[in-house]
């Protein structure tokens, strides 16, 4: 089985956007996480490509200072090794005339431009120093103050005259001179190979080693070297530190007080890399070299946020670059979905304003509207369709006064009640009634379909339901009734005597036999028949014929006024009259009656037989129901009827016959 569909089934629509949505956030984690460890191998790199720089400037530039202080020592034993300058220095110590000082001045002189040494003097075995560059020679005068050499230099000079080699005083400060300085002592002897002294070369340490400190070029500003040397408990700067605002020109320090300072741990005999603060604090990355030959220590460091900065720089880089490809794929999801979700939302609402417009329309055409009342506010809100219905402007809403004062007068209080009996039980609601429209005072019939529920967000009985206008059908179905009553009428009727015709005969019979068998009353029939009519058509004319019978029927119509008595054309020219409640007597009067009255016409009647008007023939007959079934009862009134009717004819026609067991009972024709 495939697993999408097994995916969809197991799991419902919101526990799939999560699981989506759990799987991109570990996907996101992941990534994240792989990414900050490439980051911190990258920095990890870059660390190490600054130690090893910082490596190669240390071990440098200690290499250049130890240099430096070997090639000096060279020129000192080259000094010492000078024929010439031996020369002069035992003659200038032999007579030290101007013109020997000169001599040995100048080469003094020669030692400083030359050789670029802060100075040089030649001093005595004793340490006294006898000449420099410029100033006059001095002879020692007895109780004169001298300018001896300080006791580093004393004992260079002794250890110098005593190996014969130069020997150099470690930098230093003394009061001879206003800066930390290098001094190298150079011994001079004499032909005889006797000591005449040393020449004293005096180097400003600031000045000829900073520019051996000068970090090679590099894009740190940071970068700096420091050399340092330890004197019990202090770390002397050698040289002043180029970076410090107010770093002093002897600057020192206490070890115990910073035991995170570079210096300080290069000072404790650390060699090599070291993490660290400088001396003004900052954190710095740093490695510490001895100088060949010497106590000094070059530290060469670098700012560790700057040396990093610029790995730092370029992995954030990256990772902005990769955080805005994500953003932007985010965004480019994002803003799909978003689009998406807005296409179907506008398909919807196009949809809605489509099924709204719909429905706006149907209701229109059907005349329905729908509303919302609320008990608690006595308050109809309404479609525009409703509105209309109400004759009021759309959307307004209708208060429960405004209503009962359009329902029609004649309907008020039905409806009302009708109302209030579905809000108190909360039934549905079907009814119609007139209202009486205020804007127009039109008179309308609505129809209203309702059901009563809870308003569960205001908490309120509320009636939502549709209202049709239907007027129009009301007005169609009271018109289609009185077609209706009419035709009922008229099918009861004969068209050309405007008589009951034989139908409405046939229905009445069985009515009145029901209500004489109930009150005990006897029933009568008459059958009339007019007297050769036949013969009246073929001599007055089919339409004369018709003339005749319309006027015989109104005269007999005229004759039977009583209440229940009803005339019916039997059928051609066949008459019959139904006399509920009368006996054999009250039949035989009225038969005679009726032949009296038509006889009273006086139609004319020429081809008559019996008289020269029209006569008519009356068969009648009499029964008490009673107990009798309807169906035999009728048929037995026919029978009888019809039985005298015809006795009437064969014994002369212009007459009245009761229908009795023996047919004597006729009753001649009047004059
Ligand atoms: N003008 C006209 N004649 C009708 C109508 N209905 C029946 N008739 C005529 O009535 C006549 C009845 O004639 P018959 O049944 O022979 O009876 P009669 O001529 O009246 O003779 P008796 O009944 O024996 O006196 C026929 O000629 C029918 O055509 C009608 O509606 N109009």
């Amino acid at each position: 089985m495939p697993i999408a569909p097994l995916f969809s089934r197991w799991l419902p629509r919101l526990w799939r956007r999560w699981l989506l949505a759990a799987i991109l956030l570990a996907l996101l984690l992941l990534v994240g996480a792989r990414v900050w460890q490439a980051y911190q191998q990258r920095v990890e790199t870059y660390r190490h490509q600054v130690e090893t720089a910082l490596r190669a400037v240390s071990q440098l530039q200690a290499a250049n200072i130890a240099d430096w202080r070997v090639r000096h020592l060279g020129d000192a034993a080259d000094l010492t090794n000078d024929p010439l300058l031996m020369d002069a220095v035992a003659h200038w110590a032999a007579a030290p005339t101007p013109e020997q000082t000169s001599i040995l001045q100048e080469r003094l002189r020669s030692l400083e431009e030359n050789l670029r040494y802060t100075a040089a003097f030649f001093v005595d075995t004793r340490g006294v120093v006898r000449l420099d560059s410029a100033s006059q020679a001095r002879a020692p005068e007895p109780g004169a103050p001298q300018r001896t050499l300080d006791p580093p230099e004393t004992q260079a000079l002794r250890r110098a005259l005593d190996s014969a080699q130069p020997v150099g005083v470690e930098l230093h400060r003394s009061a001879a001179f206003a800066f930390p300085f290098f001094g190298v002592l150079a011994p001079i002897y004499g032909p005889d190979n006797g000591p005449l002294g040393a020449i004293w070369l005096v180097l400003h340490a600031q000045a000829r080693l900073a520019p051996l400190l000068e970090t090679l070029p590099n894009s740190n500003r940071s970068a700096e070297s420091l050399l340092v040397r330890r004197e019990g408990p202090w770390v002397q700067y050698l040289i002043p530190p180029r970076l410090g605002d107010a770093a002093p020109q002897d600057m020192r320090q206490i070890m115990d007080d910073a035991p995170l300072d570079v210096a300080v741990q290069a000072a404790h005999g650390e060699r090599g890399i070291l993490h660290g603060v400088d001396y003004r604090g900052r954190p710095v990355l740093a490695f510490a070299s001895t100088v060949r030959d010497t106590p000094w220590i070059l530290v060469a460091k670098v700012d560790q946020d700057e040396a990093l900065a610029q790995a730092q720089r370029n992995e954030w880089m990256g990772m902005a670059l990769l955080a805005s490809l994500l953003l932007l794929l985010g965004g480019s999801a994002f803003a799909g979905w978003q689009w998406q979700a807005r296409r179907r939302e506008q398909a919807l609402r196009n949809e809605l304003q489509y099924s709204l417009h719909w429905l706006d329309s149907a209701q229109k055409a059907a005349r329905v509207g729908y509303f919302a009342y609320y008990a608690r506010s006595e308050e109809f809100f309404m479609s525009s369709m409703a509105s209309a219905i109400f004759g009021l402007p759309p959307q307004e809403r209708m208060t429960l006064r405004q209503w009962v004062a359009m329902l029609h007068p004649e309907n008020r209080a039905e409806v009302m009640q009708v109302h209030r009996q579905a809000l108190q039980q909360c039934s549905p609601l079907h009814t119609q009634y007139r209202i009486v429209r205020t804007c127009d005072q039109q008179e309308r019939w609505v129809q209203v379909w309702g059901e009563y529920a809870m308003d569960p967000q205001q908490n309120t009985l509320r009636m939502t339901g549709t209202v049709q206008d239907i007027t129009e059908r009301r007005q169609s179905e009271e018109q289609l009734d009185r077609y209706r009553h009419t035709l009922e009428e008229q099918v009861r009727l004969d068209p050309l005597t405007q008589l009951a015709n034989r139908r409405a005969l046939d229905e009445a019979l069985p009515l009145a036999w029901a209500q004489a068998q109930q009150r005990r009353r006897p029933l009568a029939l008459l059958m009339i028949d007019i007297d050769h009519f036949k013969a009246y058509n073929d001599h007055y004319g089919h339409v004369g014929g018709d003339h005749c019978l319309q006027q015989v029927a109104a005269a007999l119509a005229t004759a039977t006024q009583r209440q229940g008595e009803l005339v019916a054309r039997y059928g051609g020219e066949e008459f019959a009259v139904l006399l509920p409640d009368a006996d054999s007597a009250q039949a035989r009067v009225t038969a005679q009656r009726l032949c009296a009255t038509v006889r009273a016409l006086a139609l004319e009647h020429l081809t008559s037989p019996v008289r020269h008007c029209v006569t008519i023939s009356v068969g009648a007959t009499c029964l008490y129901p009673e107990n009798s079934a309807p169906a035999q009862g009728i048929a037995l009134l026919f029978e009888q009827a019809d039985a005298a009717l015809y006795q009437a004819k064969n014994t002369g026609r212009d007459r009245a016959v009761l229908w009795a067991e023996q047919p004597q009972d006729a009753t001649a024709p009047g004059p």
